[in-house]
């Protein structure tokens, strides 16, 4: 944390887009095809899943993102974190390390546990004597003793966020991306996740935090985006944010 500028946001976007290039629309003609074999891209099905957002998140702050699904919030937090590339154009500033949590993002799957935790410390900015003195926390505290040498692609979807989520626990990110975290790993594990959250992250490190638990959003956030359609339909006051999105998701 000694290196982080306080006078600057965590995180700054400007003007940031990300475009997905679908699959090749159907054309069957001779024209068609030939077109397709030389790539012209005209061809091309894109998708906007985000659409021209800036914003920043200060220092400090608990910070929930809200939508129905498919609306954008993966993507922009893979943007955010700098596992997604934006498209051009559009700026990131990050004040920082970070770690995104979900799903083993950032951890290689060929790679063990010990090989990950190396591998991640050292993008948290950790030196390999530093990374050395968390080794075993780490292992302990996601409950990983018997798969320390283990490659990760035979772990269990849950093995992979326990190992994660306490890697950035134990090793300090400044910025921390929980992208559905409520919503895996069994009963045991979230709860003490949720307690070390609630020791360590909630007062003073940078949260960034996207469930479809409103109630957790209403509990650790104060400030909201309410993506639509991968544009801010709302930013401000996390609780104005659930408002405005249970009033347009009514059944
Ligand atoms: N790698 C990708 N390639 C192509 N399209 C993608 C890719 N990732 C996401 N998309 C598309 O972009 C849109 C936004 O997806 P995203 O995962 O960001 O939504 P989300 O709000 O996180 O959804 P959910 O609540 O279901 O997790 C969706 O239409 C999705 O199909």
């Amino acid at each position: 944390m000694e290196n982080i500028d306080t006078s600057k946001p965590a995180i700054s976007l400007k003007n940031v887009s990300k475009t997905f290039i679908l699959s090749e629309k159907k054309n069957g003609s001779i024209k068609g095809i030939i077109a397709q074999i030389l790539g012209n891209g005209k061809n091309k099905k894109k998708l906007k899943a985000v659409n021209d957002i800036s914003f920043s998140i200060q220092q400090g702050e608990n910070f929930g993102i809200i939508g129905r699904n498919g609306s954008g919030k993966s993507t922009l937090v893979k943007i955010m974190s700098g596992a997604f590339i934006p498209d051009k154009g559009g700026e990131v500033l990050r004040n920082g390390t970070s770690m995104l949590l979900n799903l083993g993002v950032g951890m290689s799957h060929e790679l063990t546990a010990r090989q990950n935790i190396y591998v991640s410390g050292s993008a948290l900015g950790l030196k390999i004597k530093e990374i050395d003195q968390v080794f075993d926390q780490i292992i302990q505290f996601a409950e990983l003793e018997e798969f320390v040498d283990s490659k990760i692609k035979y772990f269990s979807s849950g093995m992979i966020q326990r190992l994660s989520f306490s890697i950035a626990v134990n090793a300090g990110a400044d910025i921390m991306f929980l992208d559905e975290v409520f919503a895996v790993g069994d009963a045991k594990f979230r709860a003490k996740a949720i307690k070390v959250m609630e020791e360590s992250w909630i007062n003073g490190r940078t949260i960034i935090m996207v469930s479809h638990s409103l109630s957790n959003i209403k509990k650790y956030c104060k400030r909201a985006l309410y993506l639509k359609n991968g544009k801010i339909a709302f930013l401000g006051d996390a609780k104005e944010a659930i408002e405005l999105y249970n009033q347009d998701n009514q059944t």
